[in-house]
């Protein structure tokens, strides 16, 4: 696999093209009278460079939102935009090749892979690609979630906060535009999701990359720059830069 590794597609990652935008989405689940309406007609832009939380109610259509906004999901209807290109119809190929190079994720559950080390699980989205990778690069990348002593170890001689910093780092080796995070503190302590948050504000100061992350934690959410808040697969709020206090006031509105 050491194949040039090809261009990157055209993505604009310029300030007036939204990292992602939603346009009337809507995503049901089962057909008739037993049809789920997870995503009703959401209309919204994830603005470049800035970090945007998903909250809302359990059931209320954050992690699809998140599934469809990264080409992990069709919809049933509506359109999906990641860096200016419609994903909507996009070919198995072409979702690939965007999940290659312009996006990444994080999970909650970490997703590494057990029997390679910490270094290999870094290096392993450019080996997809294509491309060679010294160990120093994937170090380098560790160095910068602050594992560089950590490179030779498997994720299960890792805690929690580690091997979340690990996936961290998997997901800015490629440098993608656009990270979605699906509860990326969930499984970790205070102080191991403290760090975390700092890596992603990081990310989108030093790097200019876009986060589109799903949260229940509000002090996580306010981490970020915006909060759109969700209820029965709707849009019914939004707040920039609210205080965590703010954000649980109004995520018990919506919880009643
Ligand atoms: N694969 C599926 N099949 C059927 N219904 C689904 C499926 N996935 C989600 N749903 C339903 O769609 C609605 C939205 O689910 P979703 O997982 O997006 O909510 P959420 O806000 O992420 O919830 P939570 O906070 O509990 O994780 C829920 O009513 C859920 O039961």
């Amino acid at each position: 696999m050491t194949q040039t590794r090809q261009a990157k597609p055209a993505i604009s990652t310029t300030a007036d093209v939204p990292a992602v935008e939603l346009r009337r989405v809507t995503r049901t689940y089962g057909k008739g009278d037993t049809a789920i309406r997870a995503l009703d007609g959401v209309s919204t832009s994830f603005p470049n460079a800035r970090w945007t939380a998903v909250m809302g109610p359990s059931g209320s259509g954050k992690s699809t939102l998140l599934h469809c906004a990264a080409g992990l999901e069709g919809v049933t209807s509506g359109e999906v935009l990641v860096a200016g290109a419609d994903i909507t119809g996009a070919s198995d190929e072409e979702l690939t090749t965007l999940r290659r190079d312009t996006i990444g994720f994080v999970f909650q559950s970490f997703n590494l892979i057990g029997s390679l080390t910490a270094e290999q699980n870094v290096a392993l989205p450019l080996r997809l690609g294509g491309q060679r990778v010294s160990a120093r690069d994937a170090k380098e990348v560790l160095a910068s979630v602050g594992l560089a002593d950590r490179g030779k170890h498997r994720p299960r001689e890792l805690s929690g906060g580690q091997r979340q910093r690990v996936a961290i780092a998997r997901a800015m080796v490629t440098r993608p535009a656009v990270l979605f995070a699906d509860e990326p503190t969930g499984a970790l302590d205070s102080s191991s999701a403290k760090t975390v948050l700092a890596l992603l504000r990081e990310m989108v100061e030093q790097s200019g990359q876009s986060i589109v992350m799903v949260t229940h934690d509000p002090a996580a959410a306010a981490s970020a720059d915006s909060v759109l808040f969700l209820s029965d697969g709707r849009i019914v709020d939004h707040a920039h830069r609210p205080t965590a206090a703010q954000v649980a006031e109004r995520l018990a509105a919506l919880e009643v």
